[in-house]
């Protein structure tokens, strides 16, 4: 009975999840069903994340981009150093961030800015420069189709219009996205103790795309600040609602609080393309969502908010300078 009434109030748990007992599973949303709207607004409201199948990125990209990602983490250090170090873009390792934060985990951390990509890494792919480079053009563009798609589905549940409104801001030929590559290697020394591979953070921007290989390692947190661990799929994409997308919902959605921990075993690898909006943008709660209500936010632009969360610390509340009172 009491397993019913909780299911009651998380549509999208599918047949699977009731028969793998995943009572606190994720949110699944099937991008070709006609009710995948109403689900992605639901799963924001409750979890700020959820699963995506049926996504439409060509699998060749997604392997494409893995395999070259790899050869890139399999090069010696001092050749991956050459693409570093990141401030922040670049090749980073164990240090994320400039105030002192660490994981582990080494990254590349890019613009999606391609000329960036080509000039900057050029020095180490030396014998075939264009490989990684055109994996990776190949597969943001794909992703970031994709995103627009789920925003125009969120804004069309949202009730919102013009459905565009969100998906708009990625579009921009000045939107501020980043895309990272993250590779957690095996910790074999572990065993069971818990080292963190990417400390507990929520991302700034609007929305964050993640795909990793099948290990596992990414923890989201609930709203009752419990933590779960979330079954790796290499086949879809995981979804993040980022602060931005807090403010501009005037916070119906919460940017999601996730973490990594690394594996004894296994090394992870991981893309995430990170949806944010101009820098001149003004962050603000979308007025047709608001009904009267008074915004919890002060103004403020993209820019401003972009430059404060690079002076804090991953796990700090960075919405918090902004907030007319605090929560
Ligand atoms: C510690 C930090 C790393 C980060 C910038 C920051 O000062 C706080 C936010 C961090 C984060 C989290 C999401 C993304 O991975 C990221 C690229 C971003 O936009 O904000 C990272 C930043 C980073 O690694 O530089
Ligand atoms: O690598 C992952 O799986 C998640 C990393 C992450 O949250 C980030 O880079 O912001
Ligand atoms: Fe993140």
């Amino acid at each position: 009975m009491v397993v019913l009434s909780k299911l009651e109030h998380f549509p999208y748990l599918n047949k699977n999840c009731i028969a793998n007992n995943l009572l606190y599973g994720i949110p699944l949303i099937d991008l070709s069903k006609p009710d995948s709207k109403q689900l992605i607004v639901k799963a924001c409201e409750d979890f700020g994340f959820f699963k995506v199948i049926n996504h439409g990125v060509p699998m060749d990209f997604i392997r494409r981009l893995e395999s070259e990602a790899i050869k890139f983490f399999s090069l010696p250090l001092s050749e991956k150093e050459k693409a570093g170090p990141a401030n922040p873009f670049g090749y980073g390792n164990k240090q994320i961030g400039e105030n002192g934060d660490i994981g582990w985990v080494e990254y590349l951390l890019l613009t999606t800015n391609s000329e960036f990509i080509s000039e900057s890494f050029k020095s180490v792919f030396g014998d075939n420069p264009d490989k990684l480079r055109l994996a990776l053009n190949d597969y943001i563009l794909a992703v970031r189709k994709m995103t627009c798609e789920i925003l125009e589905l969120m804004a069309e549940g949202l009730k919102i219009q013009p459905k565009n409104v969100l998906s708009k801001l990625l579009m921009d030929e000045q939107s501020d996205s980043v895309f990272r590559l993250n590779h957690y290697p095996p910790c074999p020394e572990l065993g069971s103790e818990n080292l963190i591979g990417f400390g507990e953070h929520t991302d700034p921007q609007i929305i964050s795309v993640l795909r990793s290989n099948n290990t596992s390692g990414l923890q989201i947190s609930l709203r009752d600040g419990s933590w779960i661990s979330v079954p790796p799929d290499q086949d879809s994409f995981f979804i993040n609602v980022g602060d931005s997308l807090q403010v501009m919902t005037n916070r119906r959605f919460q940017s999601v609080k996730h973490r990594v921990l690394a594996n004894s075993l296994k090394s992870r690898v991981s893309m995430i393309y990170f949806g944010g909006p101009p820098l001149c943008e003004k962050i603000a709660p979308l007025p047709c969502l608001m009904e009267g209500e008074e915004s919890f936010y002060k103004e403020f632009t993209w820019f401003e908010y972009k430059k404060s969360a690079y002076k804090s610390r991953l796990s700090d509340n960075r919405l918090g300078h902004f907030e007319k009172i605090a929560a």
